[in-house]
């Protein structure tokens, strides 16, 4: 499969580096598409086929072009991309929030794939959930199924609107977790710890607990329990999360993130 991918950032790239890892597609089927010169020149590491600054007629050779540019880059991509686009290619989008119609119309093309990605992806342990307008066919699909599968998980939604709630959830996922992590270890500076051992600690305590999230035979309010002695530390610092609205915080934060994917596609 012949793959062009415009707007070679951090998930574009991530995404070609997983299809390349898994013998999905061979470096000199790659067209790169990247408008930055600075990204261009670390890009030519990658040895692809073609890199180039601009959409041109070529990328009609490629069987699959895969839309990784911000939203708000769309529109412009999408005026010269329209003009060489042809009826047998399928295009896979992974930016926030521009839904299949909106690229269709943009587009004047009908086989559009869907997807949100997240950052994970970057290491083959990504969760990717997708949808595809009617128009792309079974073979076609089950193609871009396996190619998204070198980066992680997929999920199939039959209802794109979901994809809304995905974003906000495991697309912008990865960043909650992260500020979380943070949190934790300036917790443990302001503790007196050095920086290197705050982190050990909490990214060493985070590892552990996703593994018992994942074997343990507990709910998670189970895996709490246990950890929270009657009249202990733990109890006190839940405590204060509560007082705090912190689970609502992170929950308001979530559908914050749900609202925003859909006004991007508002424009
Ligand atoms: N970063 C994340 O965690 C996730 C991002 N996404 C979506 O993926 C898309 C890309 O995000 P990132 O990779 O994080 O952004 P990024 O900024 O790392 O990559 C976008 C790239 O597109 C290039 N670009 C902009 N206009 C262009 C044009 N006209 N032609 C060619 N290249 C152009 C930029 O120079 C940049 O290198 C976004 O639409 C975002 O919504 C989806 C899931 C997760
Ligand atoms: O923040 C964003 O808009 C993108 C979509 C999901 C993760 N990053």
């Amino acid at each position: 499969m012949k793959i062009a991918i415009i707007g070679c950032g951090n998930m574009g790239m991530a995404f070609a580096r997983a299809f390349l890892k898994f013998d999905l597609v061979k470096k000199e089927d790659f067209l790169l598409v990247e408008k930055s010169e600075d990204r261009t020149e670390k890009l030519s590491s990658f040895q692809p086929g073609v890199i180039t600054g601009v959409i041109s007629p070529q990328i009609s050779e490629y069987d699959l072009i895969i839309l990784s540019v911000k939203p708000q880059d769309f529109l412009s991509v999408s005026e010269s991309l329209r003009e060489v686009i042809t009826e047998k290619q399928v295009v896979l989008s992974i930016m926030a929030g521009i839904t299949i119609q909106i690229i269709q119309n943009a587009l004047n093309h009908k086989a559009v794939i869907r997807a949100m990605p997240n950052t994970p992806a970057m290491l083959g342990m990504g969760i990717t959930a997708y949808s595809a307008s009617p128009e792309v066919e079974m073979n076609q699909l089950r193609k871009v199924e396996n190619l998204i599968n070198a980066t992680g998980r997929s999920v199939f939604l039959e209802d794109e609107e979901q994809l809304n709630a995905v974003t906000a959830l495991s697309g912008s996922g990865p960043a909650y977790f992260f500020y979380v992590v943070k949190a934790m270890i300036e917790a443990g500076k302001k503790m007196g710890f050095e920086e290197s051992v705050a982190a050990l600690l909490v990214k060493q305590t985070m590892l552990g607990s996703f593994h018992l999230i994942n074997t343990a035979d507990k709910s998670l309010d189970e895996l709490i329990k246990a950890v929270a002695s009657k009249g202990g530390t733990t109890e006190a610092a839940l405590r204060q999360f509560e007082a705090g609205g912190l689970d609502e915080t992170l929950m308001d934060g979530i559908i914050a993130a749900q609202v925003r994917s859909r006004e991007l596609s508002e424009g």
